[in-house]
């Protein structure tokens, strides 16, 4: 049996165990990477780079289509073998950034196989792999989280496609069913049907995008269902049985049925944990199987860190990358009592951590819905909106779906609205990710919302209107003004 030794060893080479590698190798250490698939994990293969492209291939589609009603001659048919083989190119391009090759020149080992604990101890950790014995001062665990499967009767006997198989098919569905209505629900449904495939989406909970504001939803489910798809929610799927000329039937709880060519199931992800003998060595893991952390991202086992989707429910690429990074960093902080800045370890404040729903509008967030700042802040937390309808941009891009909602909160110890900071975002509009991120710097900085209607933002831009919203939270614009955040979920606000 071989052995190796080093300094950090990092389970899975997905985004979160590559920028924890990289944070030790460019500080120095001996780095050795384990990963059983391909370097780049979920978001370039199975994820973000795949569902992105073929979404932008989509919005090109239906753009195109739509562009009759704008005097544009007809153009928009779709290629689908040659639209999959341009995801893969992109992909193909995308994991040059992390080949093995690259990772061997910053100093980055990179050990294919899968691996197990073997022995953890305050003198470092023992790690098997397929036969090789890696011994380490610290370990990260970065493994990341697989496509979740509902225990839906029928269903393992029916071919389904989940994120991991997707992404590979080489012949158009011509109706294809999802399961679920979360972020990969409805991004999957938008793009397919903006390739030209029959989509029928099925969510169990009464709306689309449980996590978001439900105005975002409703814009989400009206703009869908006018792109073709039909929208179900508020139906679980009971049962899945084959078709009689092939595909799939899914049978919902109120006893409609529905049939396809295709399902895709998109329920949520659970923790990738298993196999690991975390129990042998003691890691505590919890819902779902996630591994347990502290906010310095340390699991119950000395000298082991975790960090990224087999961790948190944030489970974004951004997310995985921010946490590497800081638990490399921990790893080898020089004191406790040092501040992060000076080499101690850091803490992880998932408050202001921004995400986006890639459809058209993109549906982008930072911190607290409106009904959430209300739980924290009754009414003393306020709402301005404005609408993509009333945006000159949005008019002018033929885009006017959507809105854009800043919420303010009261500064603890000076509570008096010229002093409000903004607690939360949402922006259902095109580019709302760019907004997203400029929300998130107020919120980082703790910017006066003021200071935000104060910035001069350039015409015609969609960032006006998060100007615009915030000069609402202090005066009328254009007859609007702002108002006292409310607990309702009742969709009517935007
Ligand atoms: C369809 C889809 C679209 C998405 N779109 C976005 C998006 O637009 N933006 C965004 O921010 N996020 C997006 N995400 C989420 C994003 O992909 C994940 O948050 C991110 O990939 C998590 O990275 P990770 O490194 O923690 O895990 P992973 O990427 O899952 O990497 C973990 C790696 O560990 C390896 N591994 C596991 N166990 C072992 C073991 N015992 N031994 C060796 N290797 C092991 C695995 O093979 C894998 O390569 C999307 C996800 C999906 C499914
Ligand atoms: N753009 C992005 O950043 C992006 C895109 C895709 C995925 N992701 C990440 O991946 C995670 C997982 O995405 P997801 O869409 O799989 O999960 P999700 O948790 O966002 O949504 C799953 C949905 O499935 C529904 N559901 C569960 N069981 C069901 C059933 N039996 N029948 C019908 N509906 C059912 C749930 O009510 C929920 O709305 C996201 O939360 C996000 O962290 C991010």
């Amino acid at each position: 049996m071989s052995a190796r030794d080093c300094d950090l060893l990092v389970i899975g080479a997905g985004a979160t165990g590559l920028a924890a590698a990289r944070t030790a190798s460019s500080a120095g250490r001996r780095v050795v990477v384990v990963e059983a698939a391909r370097p780049g994990g979920d978001c370039t293969h199975y994820g973000c780079v795949p569902s992105k492209t073929l979404l932008d291939v989509a919005h090109r589609a239906s753009a195109a289509r739509e562009g009759r009603r704008l005097g544009v001659g007809e153009m928009g048919k779709v290629d689908f073998p040659a639209v999959m083989r341009h995801v893969h190119d992109v992909i193909d391009r995308i994991e040059q950034d992390e080949s093995p090759e690259l990772l061997r020149r910053e100093g980055i080992d990179l050990l294919t196989g899968w691996a197990r604990f073997v022995e953890v101890s305050e003198r470092g950790t023992t790690v098997d792999v397929d036969g090789t014995r890696v011994r380490a001062a610290r370990v990260v665990i970065a493994s990341g989280a697989n496509a979740a499967v509902p225990p839906v009767e029928g269903l393992a006997d029916v071919p389904y496609l989940t994120n991991a198989t997707v992404f590979g098919l080489t012949e158009q569905p011509q109706h294809l069913l999802v399961m679920g209505g979360g972020a990969i629900g409805v991004e999957l449904a938008q793009a397919f049907a903006g390739l030209g495939t029959n989509v029928t989406l099925v969510e169990g909970a009464p709306r689309l995008l449980g996590k978001e504001e439900p105005q975002a939803a409703a814009v989400m489910a009206g703009v869908l269902t006018r792109q073709g798809v039909d929208v179900r929610t508020g139906s679980q799927v009971a049962s899945v049985r084959r078709g009689p000329g092939g595909g799939v039937v899914l049978t919902l709880d109120e006893g409609s049925e529905v049939a396809g060519s295709h399902l895709l199931v998109a329920v949520g992800r659970r923790p990738a944990t298993a196999g690991m003998d975390l129990d042998r060595v003691d890691i505590e893991t919890g819902q779902g199987g996630a591994v347990v952390t502290d906010e310095q991202l340390r699991t119950s086992a000395p000298g082991v860190w975790a960090a990224g989707d087999c961790t948190t429910p944030l489970q974004f690429t951004h997310v995985g990358d921010a946490q590497g990074r800081l638990a490399a960093h921990n790893a080898f902080a020089r004191s406790s009592r040092l501040p992060e800045l000076l080499g101690g370890p850091g803490r992880f404040d998932p408050r202001v951590v921004p995400w986006v729903t890639f459809t058209a509008p993109e549906v982008g967030r930072v911190g607290l819905t409106e009904a959430e700042a209300f739980e924290r802040y009754g009414a003393r937390a306020r709402v301005a909106v404005v609408t993509m309808a009333e945006t000159d941009r949005s008019r002018t891009q033929s885009a006017t779906d959507g809105y854009v909602k800043l919420v303010a909160g009261p500064r603890r110890l000076a509570p008096h609205r010229l002093l409000d900071e903004v607690v939360g975002m949402t922006a259902v509009s095109p580019h709302a990710g760019e907004l997203a991120h400029t929300a998130a710097l107020a919120m980082r900085t703790r910017m006066l919302a003021a200071r935000l209607a104060q910035t001069v933002a350039p015409y015609p831009t969609y960032s006006l209107a998060l100007r615009i919203a915030a000069a609402r939270l202090f005066s009328t614009f254009a007859g609007q003004t702002w108002r006292p955040a409310r607990a309702s979920e009742d969709g009517e606000n935007a």
